[in-house]
């Protein structure tokens, strides 16, 4: 009965993004971070159905000779591939829009990690998997549900910054940021609620 199945977000607010005006955090060697805090607001409906909805899978990734759990689940959104929330589809369309000058193509994948709670979180890494291991790129990231930070270090030595993202909080990362710089979700002792991460790519890197 479809008046039972949307009964459960009737009382939410519609999530809405907000225009789009980040500010601009230059890091060294032709990195940038770009920070929207509440770029989208009404996030709870979307942060539920995502976690409801989303086929979610535990994640194995290579590293060095071995394979190793990764503690969070996720699920790629190949290009063309229906999203699970709309919202993620306008955020995505707005973004291509936002940034076509500066990028020069559209945002193409969705890739959504869900944070169970502090224990779950990503190693050090660089988004080197494609082109983005000798080109800039742009990854644009939407955090809902529980605040973690995002650290990020140059891969040359220097100091690390960090920046926290909350609910409906857009952070892009941009110019060599993948490549001259490596990025990080730390365990987080304190925090007990789940995160859902979108990040928004485009064609052939991840
Ligand atoms: O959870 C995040 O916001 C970042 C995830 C990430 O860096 C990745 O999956 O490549
Ligand atoms: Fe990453």
């Amino acid at each position: 009965m479809a008046a039972l199945q949307t009964s459960l977000f009737d009382d939410a607010p519609a999530p809405t993004l907000t225009p789009l005006a980040p500010t601009r955090h230059p890091l060294t060697r032709g990195a940038w971070v770009d920070l929207q805090p509440g770029w989208l607001s009404g996030g709870d409906e979307v942060f539920d159905r995502l976690q409801r909805d989303v086929p979610w899978q535990a994640e194995r990734r290579q590293m060095y000779d071995r394979v190793v759990d990764v503690p969070r689940l996720t699920r790629f959104y190949a290009e063309h591939e229906p999203l699970p929330h709309p919202v993620i589809t306008s955020a995505r369309d707005a973004l291509s829009a936002h940034y076509a000058d500066e990028l020069g193509e559209p945002f193409a994948t969705a890739g959504l990690c869900l944070y169970r709670d502090g224990r779950d979180s990503v190693a050090w890494h660089g988004d080197r998997i494609g082109r983005s291991r000798e080109q800039d790129t742009m990854i644009a990231i939407i955090s809902l549900g529980a605040e973690r930070v995002l650290a990020l270090r140059p891969r040359d030595g220097g100091s690390a910054r960090r920046f926290t993202l909350g609910h409906g909080d857009l952070v892009v990362m941009g110019g060599s940021c993948q490549r001259t710089w490596d990025h990080a979700v730390p365990k987080a002792s304190g925090v007990s609620g789940p995160r859902i991460s979108v990040q928004l790519r485009v064609r052939g890197v991840r």
